[in-house]
């Protein structure tokens, strides 16, 4: 495969840092430049051999990159993407990693007066509760998917070039709409999130039962490991994909309202076939494995 000369990573934290590293490893990129507002992140990205220049300028670490990855919390990558622009060479690819993907096109729309041709919206669905540089996992993409969202007038040479460069750190690439991707993401990653949040805030919240955490058992664990993520990052997306998350917020609303139902009935034969129903669909689709 053809290498990058030059990959400028904006937002040297877990997702950009272990992308860059399995190219690196990989020899498929020939310099890697971290931009970032934490100089002590950047250093330390150098430390780690995650990228070989920092740089805290955007528009100056995006000069001559080929491929330029916005990896920064939702809400900065479209002011970021206005800034850049008039600094990116003339055939430089842009792509993202944003958790939602509607609102950031729209954004970039919004403040470009169109979305660019050379900029392909993606998300690996692969990540964890930990942020920052120190958290780069080179094996991180391995057997987990990316999704593109181009739109039709997406250079189809920059969707194929970011296809292979996700595919070479190991992912498998789906497209999809960013409409459908949001609403897929908002029922499978975005709502556990906000339950995991809400759980472990709602006992927080209840001193009289004393420090119930020390008594927590495996599936406390299993449950609640993602309300150990980044707090900025999910303020991000709750705002971005609302109305997505909202809508299936309130169709787990009725699921628990049918569940307090049938525990107010001490309906047993009703409560098997629910718990049966989901474990039967639990077991058939979820290969465990690794976040
Ligand atoms: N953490 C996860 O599991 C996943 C996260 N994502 C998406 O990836 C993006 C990045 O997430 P992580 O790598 O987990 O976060 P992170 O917190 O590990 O890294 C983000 C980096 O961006 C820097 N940053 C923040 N605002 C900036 C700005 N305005 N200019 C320059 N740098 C800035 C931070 O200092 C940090 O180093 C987010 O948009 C998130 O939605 C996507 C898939 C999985
Ligand atoms: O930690 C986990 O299990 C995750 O689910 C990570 C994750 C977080 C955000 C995404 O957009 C995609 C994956």
């Amino acid at each position: 495969m053809q290498t990058l000369q030059r990959l400028t990573v904006i937002g040297v934290g877990l997702i950009g840092s272990s992308f860059a590293l399995k190219l690196k490893q990989l020899g498929l990129v020939d310099e890697v430049v971290g931009c970032g507002r934490n100089r002590v992140n950047l250093i330390r990205a150098i430390e780690l051999g995650v990228i070989d220049r920092a740089e805290s300028d955007p528009t100056l670490a995006v000069a001559d990159a080929d491929l330029v990855l916005l990896a920064v919390p939702l809400g900065s990558i479209a002011p970021i993407y206005r800034r850049i622009q008039p600094y990116l060479s003339r055939n430089a690819i842009v792509t993202d990693v944003g958790s939602a993907k509607a609102s950031v096109i729209s954004e970039i729309a919004g403040l470009l007066g169109e979305c660019p041709a050379n900029f392909v919206p993606g998300h690996p669905i692969a990540g964890r509760e930990r942020s920052g540089v120190e958290a780069a996992d080179s094996e991180l993409y391995q057997q987990h998917r990316v999704i593109l969202t181009p739109l039709t007038h997406t250079n189809t040479e920059a969707i194929t070039r970011v296809s292979q460069l996700w595919q070479a750190v190991g992912a498998q690439v789906s497209m999809m709409t960013a409409s459908y991707h949001d609403e897929v993401f908002a029922a499978t990653s975005h709502l556990p999130h906000l339950l995991a949040f809400a759980l472990v805030d709602m006992l927080n919240e209840h001193p009289e039962l004393g420090n119930v955490f020390q008594y927590t058992a495996g599936g406390f664990r299993d449950f609640t490991r993602i309300a150990s993520s980044d707090a900025a990052m999910w303020r991000d997306i709750a705002i971005q994909n609302h109305s997505a998350i909202l809508k299936w917020l309130e169709a787990y609303q009725a699921e628990l309202d049918k569940l307090a139902e049938l525990l107010n009935k001490q309906d047993a034969t009703e409560l098997h076939q629910l718990f049966t129903a989901a474990k039967t669909a639990r077991d058939a689709h979820i290969v465990n494995r690794a976040p």
